[in-house]
């Protein structure tokens, strides 16, 4: 199907409603997120783009957002999925909590943190595997941070220290750094930064860089158009969060529930890394899962009122809204 039907007007929604929700911790370089909440004939959609993306970059979140709001996701395959707990670049003893109390058996923990050692993230992934115990699984997330040679040392380390890792996220930053350092271990490399493009999953395993591609709904442009990348680049796929609210999440667990297979957890138990939420009923893990559901939840009026921001906030999301759709 071609994306632009369903690309809706924005006269054609019913309600739109700016949201700013603190961060419970930093999380790429985030202490609030915010976005917009969209209406439509078939339900609610969340625009969120981060602020560092351009309006050119926001295109695709707002057509993920729109395809929410104006049609039926595809028919699921699968009625719960799997999710790992996210670890920020915090202390042992906290990522040993958050890993104990997820309910969840994968971890991913962020390392490479600015600022931090590479004995703070052994350490942080030492405490994370006593956590899950030996028939857990942990992964790490270096968010691009590591040169070749950097890379093939730490992940050496991490992979002691863990017992085996599950596989790295994200070790460089190019795809040709990613096929060099996974040509030099025997961890499975995940790329994520290197996919926010419908033809970059293909570039990626063309390149043979990574063994698993990490998947996210609103960069890709909607859930139809991630399966549609799914399929042409044939690589085990995991989806991920952007850290939004329930309304984006249920977009993203439609994703994970539709893709023929699913080897891995995903990265989708993040609700909880917010303070708070647009609906009532949190789309919160339980048992390490989560439910695939048939259209976002409705918005709880309360919460979306307690969440909005500063008059100049909401001019800015508007206007944001207004230039990200004339460019679509
Ligand atoms: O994958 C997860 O566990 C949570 C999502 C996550 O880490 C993330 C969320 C927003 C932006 C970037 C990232 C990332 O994978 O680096
Ligand atoms: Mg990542």
């Amino acid at each position: 199907m071609s994306p632009s039907t369903d690309r809706i007007a924005l006269t054609e929604l019913d309600a739109v409603r700016v949201y700013a929700l603190p961060m419970r911790t930093r999380f790429r370089g985030l202490t609030v997120r915010e976005g917009i909440l969209l209406s439509g004939p078939a339900g609610w959609g969340e625009f969120c783009a981060f602020e560092d993306y351009s309006d050119t970059e926001s295109v695709p979140w707002l057509d993920a957002a729109l395809e929410a709001c104006a049609g039926a996701w595809p028919e699921p395959v699968r009625e719960e999925i799997p999710v790992n707990c996210t670890v920020p670049a915090v202390t042992p003893n906290r990522a040993y909590e958050i890993a104990a109390a997820s309910g969840c058996s994968t971890a991913k923990v962020k390392v490479a943190e600015a600022g931090q050692t590479p004995g703070d993230d052994t350490d942080r992934v030492t405490a994370v595997r006593e956590a899950l115990g030996a028939s857990g699984a942990v992964r790490v997330d270096a968010n691009a941070a590591w040169d070749v040679d950097e890379a093939v040392t730490r992940i050496k380390e991490l992979d002691r220290a863990a017992h085996g890792l599950e596989y790295v996220e994200q070790p460089c930053a190019t795809v040709e750094e990613l096929a060099a350092v996974r040509r030099r271990v025997d961890v499975r490399i995940a790329a994520d930064e290197s996919i926010r493009r419908a033809e970059d999953p293909l570039r990626v395993a063309v390149a043979e860089a990574a063994d698993v591609a990490v998947l996210k709904v609103a960069p890709l442009g909607g859930v139809r158009r991630a399966l549609q990348v799914a399929e042409a680049c044939g690589l085990p796929c995991v989806v991920s969060s952007a850290l939004e609210s329930s309304v984006g999440l249920s977009a993203q667990l439609a994703l994970a529930g539709s893709l023929p297979e699913l080897p891995f957890a995903c990265g989708l138990g993040t609700v909880s890394l917010l303070g708070g939420d647009t609906v009532a009923d949190s789309l919160l893990p339980s048992g390490g899962h989560l439910p695939v559901p048939r259209r976002a939840p409705e918005p709880d009026p309360v919460r979306v009122a307690a969440a909005t921001p500063s008059a100049s906030t909401q001019r800015r999301w508007l206007d944001r809204l207004r230039r990200v759709h004339a460019l679509g």
